[in-house]
């Protein structure tokens, strides 16, 4: 977490929630990714929220909404138009609103998760929205997108490399993929995980508490 935000208080006093992105290419899984650590992460006592971007609907915030998982209130919709990456980047004024109407709506509020619309590779996050962030791949979407170097895959806090189950069916070498992936980022932080099944979520919910959360 950055100096600032640690130190950052509401008006009333109380610290501010800790925000986190989660984006990465159409498909890899960012919301079966988020609906796999809101019970773990409700497990700990974390108090938190949602904000969704889709392009034109607001189609993964009634999937969240209907999952049953968190209170429909607690997630909010942006729609992002035609550049999902313009409302993570460089213009973040609509989500930074949807998180501050969040945190005035939830006043105990401790972690705020920003999911993407569905993206490329260059795909990154601006700091000003976000005190870290993570960057989703799949296996499915081949075993080279670590070799491309892409922004969102060299700059994320967090590697994930989602959907491990489906390797043997697409022909990928986890063991070969996590190794490039690891070079390309030079050994910052990467997690493989099957979000459909749990795999690798508990060790995803640890690396938000301790980046950006309190713990004892
Ligand atoms: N086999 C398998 N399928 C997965 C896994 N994670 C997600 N999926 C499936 O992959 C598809 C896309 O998952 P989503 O969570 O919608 O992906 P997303 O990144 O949020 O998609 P967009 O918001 O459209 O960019 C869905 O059919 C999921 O059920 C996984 O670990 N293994």
């Amino acid at each position: 977490m950055h100096d600032t935000a640690i130190e950052a208080t509401t008006p009333t006093g109380s610290r501010p929630a800790a925000r986190i992105g989660i984006g990465g290419p159409v498909g890899s899984g960012k919301t079966a990714l988020i609906e796999a650590l809101i019970p773990v992460l409700s497990a700990r006592g974390i108090d938190l929220a949602v904000v969704t971007n889709d392009l034109v609907t607001k189609e993964d915030a009634e999937r969240l909404r209907r999952s049953g998982l968190i209170d429909p209130a607690r997630v909010s919709a942006v729609e992002a138009g035609a550049c999902p990456h313009t409302v993570i980047r460089e213009d973040p004024t609509l989500n930074m609103a949807a998180g501050d109407e969040l945190e005035a709506s939830f006043p105990g509020l401790e972690l705020l998760i920003f999911e993407s619309g569905g993206d490329n590779l260059a795909s990154t996050f601006s700091l000003d929205l976000v005190d870290w962030w993570i960057f989703v791949i799949d296996v499915a979407g081949g075993d080279d997108i670590p070799r491309k170097k892409g922004p969102g895959v060299l700059r994320c806090d967090l590697l994930v490399i989602n959907k491990t189950d489906l390797a043997p069916y697409v022909g990928v070498d986890l063991d070969a993929m996590l190794a490039e992936a690891n070079s390309a980022r030079g050994g910052r932080p990467i997690i493989a995980t099957n979000a459909r099944k749990g795999a690798g979520i508990a060790e995803v919910a640890d690396a938000i508490q301790h980046a950006v959360l309190f713990t004892p």
